[in-house]
């Protein structure tokens, strides 16, 4: 499903920051992504959902090469990756239906076709009960599965979570898991950037781990 090979990026002028990643996501797949603050977690993470471009290699997603893919047409194929990031970036304005409907209502479908999906999506997080209520009264870990229904109210085919776990304690970080790995069952492909043994000891799981730029990959 995505391919790198022997990527390298840097930013700007500065040192590369990754160095010669070869590896896969393959379909269905649940990997998790760790490796000490600075490491690069956050730089794989946006290669992957397109927002950056690799400095040299080839990074190729949903069969097709990143860096020929032009401006009109990356909205569409980023449409196939939901994305969790660390802070969850909610508006605070929104409720936790709307913060979750917005990437169909920006896209201008209207509210009947989608509202039932949403409702659903919600319950299935557990936040049943907190459909019609704004982010700051929320908890971190209600904030946390209110990102996680967003990124996947369009059914993406792959899921990347940045730190799911960051904001949360031990019980909801176990919770959170365990909606990913349902989720990854049902067919969804997961990468989770972690700093979090021991969340990473609770699953069984393919582990990516970078240090210096460079990445090794355990199956
Ligand atoms: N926009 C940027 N411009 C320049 N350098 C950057 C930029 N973003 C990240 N870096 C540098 O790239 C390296 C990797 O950063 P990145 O945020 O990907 O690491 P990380 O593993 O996600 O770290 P953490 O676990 O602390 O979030 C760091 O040295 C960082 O300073």
């Amino acid at each position: 499903m995505i391919h790198f090979e022997n990527v390298g990026l840097r930013y700007g002028m500065g040192p590369e920051v990754l160095r010669d990643l070869t590896f896969d996501i393959p379909k269905e797949s649940f990997q998790f992504l760790t490796g000490p603050s600075g490491a690069g977690k956050t730089t794989l993470m946006r290669l992957l959902f397109m927002s950056l471009q690799p400095t040299r290699g080839l990074v190729r997603t949903f069969g097709r090469d990143i860096s020929t893919i032009g401006k009109e047409e990356l909205p569409l194929l980023r449409r196939r990756i939901g994305i969790v990031f660390q802070d969850f970036r909610l508006l605070d304005h929104l409720t936790t239906y709307e913060n979750v409907a917005l990437p169909l209502r920006v896209r201008g479908k209207e509210e009947a076709s989608y509202r039932n999906d949403v409702i659903e999506l919600l319950r299935w997080v557990g936040l049943g009960e907190r459909i019609n209520v704004l982010p700051p009264v929320l908890s971190g870990g209600e904030k946390q599965r209110v990102a996680i229904a967003r990124a996947l109210i369009d059914q993406p085919q792959l899921l990347l979570a940045d730190e799911p776990t960051g904001n949360v304690d031990p019980p909801m970080a176990r919770r959170i898991l365990s909606l990913l790995v349902q989720l990854n069952r049902l067919g969804t492909a997961v990468v989770i950037a972690t700093h979090d043994l021991s969340l990473m000891d609770r699953f069984e799981a393919r582990r990516m781990i970078l240090a210096d730029g460079r990445l090794e990959v355990y199956d």
